[in-house]
């Protein structure tokens, strides 16, 4: 994979979006402005506009109990469970699986009124992180997804106005091991989420229409995806 003309950019990336990601939101000065919350799950986002266009950076914080960060990811970043959890996903292509962790996909969302159809096609990289502190804990994992340009798949070819996506899940699994010395069971772990997304629209969307559309979708797909994976984990050995 390292010999891969997009590993550069990967390598760069992850290393970009991951520093970020462990950015706290800080004081709500610095411009994040909290817009949705449902128990653990905290949604920020930033007002930015790119030529007129929309572009919102948003930041999720969630911590979910019974999963691993390994385990998260994992159901996000493996395609054969996509359709289980995105309910906007109209269709998906694996164009190039460049190797067990990094992969390009072409995606179609169902179009959202009155907006036109939107399309995807980014590359998607999963690696586990050093985690700082403790070399040997059961670290930090993230998927990184990234829009890239692809000759087969040209942008606004078709139906479609093509998105421009970099997506970042930093998951950290905390383990509170049991106190009578017992094996560590779903009930002692838990994973701290880090969600981080900047979709440039592409084509004209009224700003009105995609600020409803983000308040709306976003936290209903971190809310489905992990409800989703404690749901795929809760009866299997746990997976570090
Ligand atoms: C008029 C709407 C224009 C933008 C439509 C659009 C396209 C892609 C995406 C998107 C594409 C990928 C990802 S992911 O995290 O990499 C997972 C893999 O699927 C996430 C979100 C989002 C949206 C915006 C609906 C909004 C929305 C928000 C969360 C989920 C679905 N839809």
């Amino acid at each position: 994979a390292c010999s891969h003309r997009l590993w550069p950019e990967i390598e760069n990336t992850v290393m970009e979006q991951v520093a970020m990601a462990k950015l706290g939101v800080g004081e709500c000065g610095a411009g994040w402005q909290l817009f949705a919350e449902d128990g653990e799950m905290k949604m920020y986002r930033r007002e930015e506009e790119m030529n007129g266009l929309v572009v919102d950076p948003l930041k999720a914080v969630h911590v979910v109990k019974g999963i691993t960060g390994y385990e998260l990811c994992h159901y996000f970043f493996s395609p054969q469970y996509r359709y289980d959890w995105e309910t906007t996903l109209e269709h998906m292509v694996v164009v190039e699986t460049i190797s067990e962790d990094t992969i390009v996909f072409q995606q179609t969302h169902k179009r959202i009124w009155p907006a036109s159809q939107r399309d995807a096609v980014f590359w998607s990289h999963m690696r586990k992180l050093s985690d700082d502190q403790d070399t040997e804990g059961p670290g930090l994992w993230a998927v990184v997804n990234k829009s890239t340009e692809l000759p087969n798949y040209p942008a606004n070819a078709g139906k479609c106005v093509r998105v421009y996506l970099t997506v970042c899940l930093l998951c950290q699994t905390l383990v509170n091991p049991p106190k009578n010395g017992g094996p560590v069971t779903r009930e002692d772990i838990s994973c701290k989420i880090t969600y981080c997304s900047v979709v440039n629209p592409g084509g004209w969307a009224p700003a009105s229409v995609l600020r409803a559309v983000y308040k709306r979708e976003y936290p209903k797909f971190l809310k489905r995806f992990t409800a989703y994976v404690i749901n795929q984990t809760k009866d299997k050995p746990i997976t570090f």
